[in-house]
């Protein structure tokens, strides 16, 4: 069935603004629904793919849309939706906007240079092609711009990992273990959970595999004092918490209240206990100095660029740049190595981003390898072997969608001598 042709103007109302880039694209397609009531779930449906699709493929539709005749936002438009429903489900389209689609929706893109066909800004293919080369950057780009799946983690305190695929199978919901990450599942379609019983009694978390695996790598033990020095909605807190089987002290910091608020109805439907939300003001907040040398083990999920989720977030490679990455190093550095103090001898220190860059990854933990003496680097590959994880890496944990299937993560772990 054809789409109502007024699906076009409302995409495009909401392009415009999004592609403003004055905010997050989910928050202003949020906002956006919620101001059109009337729209349907189908419509909203197509309405968010065709944004998506056009974040993800932005530079080769720019191109396109150079084309043709008319408005270029219109001619965006219809790419995205196009790239959504496909044309022949478009509904008020002229003779000569199919002609024109069906035109440029049949160009090989694998003709298009390669910087275009990335989809990625200049300064950030520029820098992944230096790094490694133009045929890895290429396929890290297609990774990237590829929708994410599904992965839930399973609560070890309600259920076992078959429990909840015999209960999901019989929604039915297919999926699959995850390969690396022991209490992960792939879901192969993509449902909506909330309803779902396990989900309300907390037996589920939606939760990349790579994060999940970030978080087990901590290696918290039961009865230990720790701390998620950045602990935002609590993805990796509540599975932090589970890890301890509900016992100790898991510190749950974070400036935003506005994030440590969504951690709580997560905390209640978890049955975790064990978990205590502060929120402060910076890192050298006095709460965080209380803690000084008492911790076991200390995880810092630092702020950063956001760009090893673009699978989920393709306005961030748009949002970003790299003045805006130079000024996210020093806070890294500087709650790095606030959260140091926490730790006592022989704890642990893990620091984590979200980031495939260098600057933010690597050269921090060196910089503070650099200056704090009194810790060493463990190797990842002995923390994979510790927790019986089945990765090879080298010294860092490095997880990235074309070689991992995960969203793209780093880590290092150091210990106080
Ligand atoms: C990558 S996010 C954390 C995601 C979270 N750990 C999870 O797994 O869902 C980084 C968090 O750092 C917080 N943050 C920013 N500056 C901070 C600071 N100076 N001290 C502590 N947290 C900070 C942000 O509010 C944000 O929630």
């Amino acid at each position: 069935m054809r789409l109502p042709p007024a699906i076009i103007g409302y995409t495009e109302e909401v392009l415009r603004e999004i592609l403003r880039f004055t905010g997050p694209a989910d928050v202003t397609l949020s906002r956006y629904f919620r101001d059109h009531p009337r729209l349907g779930a189908r419509e909203r449906g197509v309405i968010a793919e065709a944004v998506y699709g056009l974040l993800r493929n932005k530079s080769v539709y720019t191109n396109f849309a150079e084309s043709g005749n008319g408005s270029p936002m219109r001619r965006m438009t219809l790419l995205g939706l196009a790239d959504a429903v496909g044309v022949d489900s478009l509904g008020g389209l002229t003779e000569e906007e199919t002609e024109w689609l069906n035109r440029v929706t049949a160009i090989d893109r694998s003709l298009l240079p390669a910087a275009m066909r990335a989809n990625l800004p200049k300064w950030l293919f520029d820098k992944l092609v230096e790094r490694d080369g133009e045929e890895q950057a290429m396929k890290l780009a297609e990774a990237l711009n590829t929708p994410a799946p599904l992965d839930l983690r399973v609560n070890s305190l309600k259920a076992t990992r078959d429990e909840v695929i015999a209960t999901l199978a019989e929604a039915p919901i297919l999926c699959e273990p995850t390969p690396y990450a022991p209490l992960g599942l792939r879901v192969l379609k993509k449902p909506s959970l909330q309803n779902l019983p396990l989900f309300k009694d907390g037996a589920i978390e939606v939760q990349d595999e790579g994060s999940q695996l970030l978080a087990q790598i901590v290696g918290a033990k039961r009865g230990e004092m720790v701390v998620d020095f950045c602990a935002g909605a609590g993805g990796k807190t509540l599975a932090l918490g589970a890890t301890m089987r509900n016992t100790g002290r898991l510190y749950a910091f974070d400036v935003s209240e506005k994030r440590l608020a969504k951690l709580k109805p997560r905390m209640a439907r978890s049955g975790l206990s064990n978990i205590h939300p502060v929120l402060i003001a910076h890192e050298n907040d006095g709460k965080v100095k209380r803690l000084a040398g008492k911790i076991d083990r200390v995880l810092v999920d630092a702020p950063c660029s956001g760009l090893g989720t673009l699978r989920r977030n393709p306005d961030v490679k748009w949002r970003q740049t790299p003045d805006a990455v130079t000024e996210m190093n020093a806070k890294q550095i500087a709650i790095l190595s606030s959260a140091a103090r926490l730790v006592k001898s022989g704890g642990r220190l893990v620091y984590g981003t979200c980031s495939l860059l260098d600057e933010e990854n690597e050269a921090i933990a060196a910089q503070f390898l650099a200056n704090h003496e009194d810790f060493s680097l463990v190797p990842m590959k002995d923390v994979l072997a510790e927790q019986k994880i089945d990765l090879e890496m080298q010294d860092y944990l490095k997880l990235l969608p074309h070689l991992h299937q995960t969203d793209g993560f780093f880590a290092a772990v150091f210990v106080r001598k």
